[in-house]
């Protein structure tokens, strides 16, 4: 049901940011028919198991072996309850389908912050300044979890959401804390001083919505990137693809599973490993008729705390975050670890 203008049973466009409004935005009211490429699910994706993870010295080699030649995996076996996963997914349609205007006014001065246009946010949450024009075809709301308790929203729907990531949030930590255990002794990295580098209180979440799109070939979801994080946990939400990785130089999709995560090696963790482990480029494509939704987690290392390698001269996060900020704000684009990077002279 592919159209190239926006169709009359559309009567949610006031829900969109006005700056996809004039696009060729489709929406289909009847998704069992999308004749998308349909969801297989068989693929040759790494598969980590949480709780063999303990138990299993084959799973600790199998999370070697993901991180260093794939820079991500499937996360099964992961402990949150797919009824969590459920009520969080609704709500957060639910939310997504409240006016523009609703959106905007339910956050503002609230610590979840509703952004479009970009993933790139300034530390407030808002859509950094870009030295381009580049547009992601994405909104979201930007969610520190460390935050969100004894806010009292005006809108009841964004109380219900904000428990749901609280309890989430928990998880994620959870899941952070041990991947991240199991990736410091897959480095033979000390357990111990290695803890500032997870830092469970910069956790936030991102929750988006990528509107469909009738060209989506013409423009991304979200841009070609790395992430800047230790590791980020992913969410996709019910059949609708998008998420591509990128590996030996070709672009492979990673549908949504049920019952299972999708673990991105992140810039941070990358730099820890002195480059054993990869943090994976990846991008989102639009779908041509269905909205989608996923829900994005990220945690980052102690600011202040220097990371040491053979690779890349010592930087903290705070470092890393600010040379990110300016590279976007100058040239357009995260030029990421690269600029931490020994020349060949400078050892
Ligand atoms: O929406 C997704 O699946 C991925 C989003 C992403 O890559 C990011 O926020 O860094
Ligand atoms: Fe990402």
């Amino acid at each position: 049901m592919a159209t190239t203008t926006i169709p009359e049973e559309m009567s949610n466009l006031d829900t969109y940011p006005p700056l996809f409004h004039h696009q060729n935005q489709t929406h289909n009211p009847n998704p069992e028919n999308s004749s998308d490429d349909p969801i297989q699910d068989l693929d040759l994706f790494p598969v980590i198991d949480l709780q063999g993870l303990t138990l299993n010295p084959d799973e600790k080699q199998r999370l070697e072996v993901a991180c260093k030649s794939w820079g991500f995996f499937r996360l099964v076996n992961h402990g949150i309850p797919t009824n969590l996963l459920t009520q969080l997914e609704n709500q957060a349609k639910e939310i997504f389908s409240m006016s523009f205007e609703s959106k905007r006014a339910a956050t503002s001065n609230s610590p979840i912050s509703h952004f479009s246009g970009t993933g790139i946010l300034t530390p407030q949450g808002t859509a950094l300044e870009r030295g381009n024009q580049l547009i992601n075809w994405v909104e979201g709301f930007n969610v520190p979890l460390g935050k969100l308790s004894q806010f009292k929203y005006q809108a009841p729907a964004f109380d219900s959401f904000s428990v749901l990531l609280q309890e989430y949030g928990n998880h994620l930590s959870r899941i952070a804390r041990a991947l991240f255990e199991a990736m410091v002794k897959n480095l033979d990295l000390d357990v111990v001083s290695s803890k500032p580098y997870l830092s469970e209180e910069t956790g936030y979440v991102r929750v988006y919505r990528y509107p469909a799109k009738s060209d989506a070939d013409s423009g991304l979801g979200m841009e070609e990137h790395t992430d800047s994080s230790v590791l980020s946990i992913l969410h996709q939400s019910d059949g609708v693809s998008g998420l591509e990785i990128l590996k030996d130089d070709k672009w492979q999709t990673v549908n949504p599973l049920p019952n299972s995560l999708i673990v991105n090696v992140g810039d941070m963790m990358q730099a820890l490993s002195d480059d054993r482990f990869k943090s994976v480029t990846h991008r989102v494509k639009v779908n041509k008729e269905r909205d989608r939704v996923s829900i994005c987690y990220f945690v980052f290392p102690t600011g202040d705390v220097p990371i040491h390698s053979s690779s890349y001269k010592p930087f903290t996060y705070s470092d890393f975050r600010a040379q990110v900020d300016e590279d976007v704000k100058t040239i357009g684009f995260k030029v990421g670890l690269k600029r931490f990077r020994f020349t060949k002279d400078q050892h």
